[in-house]
């Protein structure tokens, strides 16, 4: 449909001959004798465009561009006048005039005024959506690769289809997946996550199914799994790549028919839950390889959206790095920091392979250590972790800082309270310092890491082990219930019942 523009003159004659010129370009026109009238248009119907006399009886142009600023303040208004002076045009657009047109009127330059007020007008609108979906979805990025993104959660969400999200650690896969549960009819019934990465494969059945009392060393009384609990919901599966293969036979036959059995029952229970999975892992190459089953591949994959890495979208950093100031800022209560342009630009160079993750929490070490209110470069250069990741060196030269460097992590382990000394200290397997898992998430890796050790250390003897750590007993089992560690049959203690925990 054509655009349509709204001439305001007092003069017939004007409005008669623009509304020609702008019909024979394809526009459709309104006309209106004063700026009273303009009003009481805009206010009846939609318009996009006006074109405004400055002089004019009753109500002039300017009080009238004034008011209709207040009712639509993204409608554009192109003035005019045959008196113009520099005053009345500063005047006109501070009052928010897109243009100023000196009369005589040029056609063309009157249909160059007016197509780019209406392009500079489409761009807003475009820009308010894109800031109404960010919002919608909690996500921040404006480029192309998250608009891409926004697109398919608005598409996908809405239907039943089972989505595969992949995508490196720290990408916003799980806000992915949050989005799409947001936006689905099932909002209103629970999003329950399981990262089938953190389970011990023993585990992992009945963290999905349930079991019933007794149905091994452990399971004191009935639980539901997450299936269950979630219900005319959603089920989000991160890590799918890890599901160890027996595993993936029994989640198959759930997405098939919808019913399973609690481990140790009898009883076949129905389930209506959307399965959303994510990965990290090439699953294609996990089937060549023989590690993941191409028939539960198919039926998870029925909708994939990719997260692409954080350095394969650098146009998303100044805003990810805003929210995050601002958040990081409000957070410790300080007031809001700003980034130099140096400082971006080393941001920019760095290659974050925790991508999202990484860049939030390195974003919050800014806001507790620069001393503000506006992060020079050399700040955000003491900040990246040195030697690893920069895609080009950075812009600067590296004079001294202000801040301190950065935390060697033998320094950070150094300032964390020491482990209890135990008769024979068992070292943590293989655990390593990571960027792409929150602090939290690495220190229940650890204390699960320490607990396996010690337990076999022991021969799963959970009295022995917790002796072994200094820990009371009862506070050890806490602490494996808490981790998702199950007594293994192989356990000789007595239950942590009769302990009195
Ligand atoms: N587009 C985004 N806008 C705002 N925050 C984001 C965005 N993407 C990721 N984040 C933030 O980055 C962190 C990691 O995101 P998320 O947990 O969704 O990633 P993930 O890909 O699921 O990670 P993992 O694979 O390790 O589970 C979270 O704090 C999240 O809020």
């Amino acid at each position: 449909m054509p655009a349509s523009v709204l001439i305001v003159d007092d003069e017939k004659n004007i409005l008669l001959t623009l509304s020609q010129s702008l019909q024979l370009a394809g526009y459709r026109t309104e006309l209106a004798s004063s700026g009273q009238v303009a009003l009481d248009v805009v206010s009846a119907r939609p318009v996009d465009a006006i074109l405004m006399d400055v002089k004019m009886p009753d109500m002039d142009g300017l009080t009238a561009l004034g008011r209709l600023h207040e009712m639509k303040p993204e409608l554009p208004v192109i003035m005019m006048s045959g008196h113009g002076t520099i005053d009345t045009a500063v005047k006109a657009t501070q009052l928010g005039a897109r243009d100023f047109l000196e009369k005589p009127i040029a056609r063309d330059r009157l249909l160059v005024a007016l197509r780019n007020a209406l392009k500079h007008q489409a761009v807003m609108e475009e820009l308010q959506e894109l800031r109404s979906q960010m919002s919608r979805y909690d996500m921040v990025g404006g480029g192309p690769a998250m608009q891409r993104i926004f697109s398919l959660i608005q598409r996908t969400a809405p239907s039943e289809g089972r989505v595969l999200i992949t995508g490196e650690n720290g990408t916003g896969k799980e806000l992915i997946a949050r989005a799409l549960h947001q936006n689905s009819r099932r909002k209103g019934a629970p999003f329950v996550k399981l990262n089938c990465a953190a389970v011990p494969h023993e585990l992992i059945e009945s963290e999905l199914f349930g079991h019933e009392k007794g149905a091994f060393t452990g399971a004191v009384s009935v639980r539901r799994g997450k299936f269950e609990l979630a219900h005319e919901g959603t089920l989000f599966l991160d890590e799918i790549g890890d599901m160890p293969a027996a595993m993936q036979a029994k989640l198959l036959r759930v997405l098939q028919e919808g019913e399973l059995e609690r481990v140790g029952g009898a009883e076949t229970i129905k389930v209506d839950v959307r399965v959303i999975a994510a990965t990290n892992k090439n699953l294609e190459k996990e089937i060549s390889g023989g590690h993941f089953r191409e028939d539960l591949y198919y039926r998870i994959n029925v909708v994939q959206i990719h997260s692409p890495p954080l350095r394969e979208r650098r146009e998303d950093l100044p805003d990810l790095i805003d929210t995050f100031l601002k958040e990081a800022c409000a957070r410790n209560g300080r007031k809001p920091l700003t980034l130099s342009a140096e400082a971006l630009s080393v941001m920019a160079s760095y290659d974050y392979p925790g991508n999202v993750r990484e860049l939030r929490n390195l974003v919050e070490r800014l806001a507790i250590l620069c001393e503000g209110p506006v992060v020079s470069g050399n700040e955000a250069l003491e900040l990246l972790p040195r030697g690893r990741g920069l895609s080009a060196p950075p812009p600067l030269s590296a004079v001294p800082s202000p801040l301190p460097p950065p935390l060697p992590n033998a320094a950070i382990a150094a300032s964390e309270p020491a482990l209890p000394r135990a008769p024979e200290p068992p070292a943590p397997t293989g655990f390593r310092p990571r960027v792409d898992r929150t602090f939290r998430e690495q220190v229940e890796d650890a204390e699960r890491e320490i607990i396996l050790h010690a337990l076999s250390h022991t021969q799963d003897n959970v009295t022995e082990a917790a002796r072994l750590l200094d820990l009371e007993r009862g506070h050890f089992y806490k602490k494996m219930k808490a981790l998702g560690l199950r007594r293994s049959a192989a356990d000789k203690d007595p239950s942590p019942g009769s302990s009195g925990d």
